[in-house]
């Protein structure tokens, strides 16, 4: 329709730039707006010039308004649009846009008069008692037919603000796009930062296994798990540790700290856990319920440091292990796991150490 009426109006427009207008009607008096302008209208703002306003003065429907009275609601159909004459307007947009404030001589609503059925894009309210001008279609078709150059200037104006509040909002949208962008950036960064750190609050330093709070909160959540998994407990710990120490210094100390670290990390599947719980006491959690294969992991545990040491010339690559070996109850908890495996291990070590003890049941009573 817009289309249909500038191909007859167009004609009429560079007519009406210099056209006399003093022959309009001067329904003003009635009306009085404050702000109506006879300067070429800017337009981007919805401010009539003051030909138009009293032209649609003349031909629309006057309606006084009380302040806080609803004039449509967003997302209801309109037909028709408003001009103020007196008194001030709010348009909401809703979500967090910015809403605008309309006085004399503005107008809003347009687009339902010129589409037609068009969905209002905010909630307009009297912020105030005032009059405004309706106009409906009919009013309309008689402001093209009584002055269609102005009507003309009218439309390529009213349009360019639609552009001119489109692109606004694209520029606003691609704004509020780079923002979300930017805090989920932000997102992403605290929440690799958060990983990270929980990663750290859960590793020894030293040797980069589990430590024992990583043990306890790896317990925690099997513990949630609905089914409970068999597991066998390896604990192993290094034999006259302290003498390592002495005779080579802490930094190889150190180096054989990391050395059992990497023979438990070779034989740790996915599902099991190596840590080190502390000083020169490591342990292993295996999900198995085969005494067999824990024991295999066991020795298999002995025999690389055996192997390990066989292969150091003057400086010890590694020193003897002993490691305490049992099945757990995935009813109890770490510590009567951690009292079995231990008391194997104290058997291990009672027996000069180097070697494998299985836990059985008087190890513990004893
Ligand atoms: N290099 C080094 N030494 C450590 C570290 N943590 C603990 N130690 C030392 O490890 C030694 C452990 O000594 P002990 O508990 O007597 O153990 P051990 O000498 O292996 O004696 P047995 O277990 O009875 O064979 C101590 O001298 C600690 O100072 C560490 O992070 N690095």
């Amino acid at each position: 329709m817009i289309q249909v009426l500038f191909s007859s109006l167009t004609k009429d427009w560079v007519r009406w730039m210099t056209r006399d207008t003093a022959a309009s009607v001067r329904t003003r008096d009635l009306l009085n707006p404050s702000k109506a302008s006879s300067a070429p209208a800017d337009v981007a703002t919805a401010v009539l010039t003051e030909e138009e306003y009293e032209l649609f003065a003349e031909l629309g429907r006057p309606r006084r308004v009380e302040a806080g009275q609803l004039l449509f609601r967003r997302g209801e159909l309109g037909t028709t649009m408003f001009v103020i004459a007196r008194g001030v307007v709010d348009l909401d947009f809703g979500d967090d846009l910015v809403g605008k404030r309309l006085g004399p001589s503005e107008f809003f609503g347009e687009l339902g008069l010129l589409i037609g059925d068009h969905v209002r894009s905010a909630d307009a309210v009297a912020a105030s008692d005032g009059l405004l001008i309706e106009l409906r279609h009919e009013e309309f078709q008689r402001l093209v037919d009584r002055d269609p150059g102005l009507v003309s200037y009218f439309l390529r104006r009213a349009i360019l603000r639609v552009v001119l509040n489109e692109q606004s909002l694209i520029r606003r949208l691609r704004r509020r796009n780079e923002e979300l962008q930017s805090a989920l950036d932000s997102l992403y960064a605290a929440t690799h930062q958060l990983n990270q750190t929980e990663e750290l609050i859960r590793t020894d330093e030293l040797t980069s296994l589990y430590n024992r709070r990583g043990l306890t909160l790896h317990l925690q959540e099997c513990r949630q798990r609905t089914v409970p998994r068999t597991m066998g407990l390896l604990l192993v710990d290094c034999d006259r540790f302290k003498q390592v120490n002495d005779d080579h210094g802490h930094l190889i100390g150190d180096r054989v700290l990391q050395g059992v670290a990497n023979i438990l990390r070779s034989i740790a599947g996915p599902d099991d856990l190596a840590c080190r719980l502390g000083g020169d006491e490591f342990c292993l959690l295996v999900v198995t319920d085969q005494r067999e294969e824990l024991l295999r992991f066991a020795e298999f545990i002995v025999a690389t440091a055996q192997g390990l040491m066989q292969m150091s010339h003057g400086t010890p690559l590694m020193c003897p292990l002993s490691v305490g070996a049992c099945l757990v109850d995935p009813d109890k908890d770490w510590t009567d796991w951690y009292a079995r495996a231990d008391a194997a291990l104290y058997q291990a070590k009672r027996q000069g150490g180097n070697r494998v003890q299985w836990h059985d049941t008087e190890l513990t009573s004893a």
